[in-house]
């Protein structure tokens, strides 16, 4: 499966290798006949909920009237988007902050899980006034684990998991793009015969717009590959039978979430966006293996439902990210056989299922009993 885009095929290297570790799984397997019966009741909903790219935009926290400024918005969201699991509060995963799980408060309200992180960064630039989406702030020192440890003041007795490591990203992230604004000056002025007609002042402000947006000329594919060339956080990949795998969870949600925000214009018009797959974080998978579009070996469902750790890399880990992105795959397929119209692809199937999980979440307040365990690894790739 490849995209074409411009004029150089790019490999879904992705989709290639999930399709590769399904078929060698031993802990977790593909269930085809799930992925059936789910593609139809997921197309069914999907319609009726009018799922679409622009559902994005409805959530309360996310931003409505997109602008340059909201790609690094999105940026930092994506760059720091992992592994809010809690380590020993809230072994249901009920998601309450009652658990005195880590929360966020925000407008009067509290919010945990992913959205404790968007929640931060809001309250950081609305309320602070950090400026806490802007790559050259990282990359400077006022910049400080002090300072984001004020952006994530928690409302409970739980501190963000990995803050060491969210620290690290930003700056790192910063350092990226600094080095990348000077290696295209420099490249500038050995073209400008001589440097006084040629401004020096670049906008940092612009820079991942300028040096990785426009450098894909519209590939999503082109775009996944740039950031985790560059950003070693977004470099999701692992080692399974002696072949490297890539996952890239955090660096395709970056591109679907521009998609998404700009609702496939702008800075969100990619033509291969239906060459991004699911995003393999801990979240889906437990919907999927509920859905029975994957199930698990008896020893791995032991070691979920015991909330035992699994590192990143396991075999067993790998597995389950692998066989979510391709179950995935065959619902997306499934449904376009049986509405070759239908206006989805797996980015849209995933959000779909992530939202109806954490609804569920809310609602029932998840308990071992009707879904399986997230899977718990800590890693700064989800
Ligand atoms: N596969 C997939 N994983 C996703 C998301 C999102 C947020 N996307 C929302 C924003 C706009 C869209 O409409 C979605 O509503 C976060 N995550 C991952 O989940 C985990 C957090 O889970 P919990 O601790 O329960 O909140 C963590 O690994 C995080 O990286 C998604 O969409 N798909």
């Amino acid at each position: 499966m490849s995209g074409r885009a411009g004029s150089v095929a790019v490999e879904n290297r992705v989709l290639v290798d999930a399709e590769f570790v399904a078929s060698a799984a031993k802990d977790v397997q593909v269930v085809v006949s799930g992925c059936q019966t789910a593609a139809k009741v997921i197309h069914e909903a999907m319609v009726q909920q009018k799922y679409s790219m622009a559902t994005w935009s409805s959530h309360e926290l996310n931003p409505k009237n997109p602008d340059a400024s909201t790609v690094n918005w999105i940026l930092t969201v994506d760059l720091l988007n992992f592994s809010f699991w809690s380590e020993n509060f809230d072994s249901n995963d009920t998601g309450s902050p009652d658990t005195q799980r880590f929360a966020v408060e925000y407008h009067g309200k509290q919010f945990t899980g992913y959205w404790s992180l968007v929640a931060a960064i809001n309250r950081a630039v609305y309320e602070y006034g950090i400026p806490i989406t802007s790559p050259e702030y990282w990359a400077s020192d006022e910049f400080t684990e002090d300072v984001l440890r004020k952006v994530f003041a928690s409302s409970t007795a739980e501190q963000v998991p990995l803050f060491d490591e969210r620290y690290r990203v930003l700056k790192e992230a910063g350092r990226v793009i600094q080095n990348e604004l000077l290696s295209q000056e420099q490249q500038q002025r050995k073209l400008v015969s001589s440097t006084d007609i040629f401004d020096t002042a670049s906008s940092t402000t612009n820079a991942f717009i300028d040096l990785f947006i426009t450098r894909a000329d519209k590939s999503a594919l082109k775009l996944v590959e740039l950031v985790s060339t560059k950003f070693p956080s977004f470099c999701d990949t692992a080692s399974y039978h002696g072949r490297t795998v890539h996952i890239m969870k955090r660096a395709q949600i970056l591109v679907a979430d521009i998609w998404a925000c700009f609702q496939g214009k702008s800075y969100g018009e990619f033509n291969d966006i239906d060459q991004i797959t699911m995003f393999a974080d801990y979240r889906v998978p437990q919907m999927l293996h509920s859905l029975n579009c994957i199930s698990y070996s008896t020893d791995l469902t032991h070691h979920l439902t015991s909330h035992l750790p699994l590192d990143n890399g396991d075999p067993r880990e790998v597995e389950i990210r692998a066989c979510s992105i391709w179950s995935v795959e065959i619902i997306r397929r499934e449904i376009l056989a049986i509405d070759p119209s239908a206006p989805i692809n797996s980015i849209l199937i995933d959000y779909y299922l992530w939202d109806t999980a954490k609804a569920i979440q809310k609602q029932l307040g998840l308990d071992q009993h009707s879904m399986i365990a997230c899977h718990r690894t800590r890693s700064v790739f989800y």
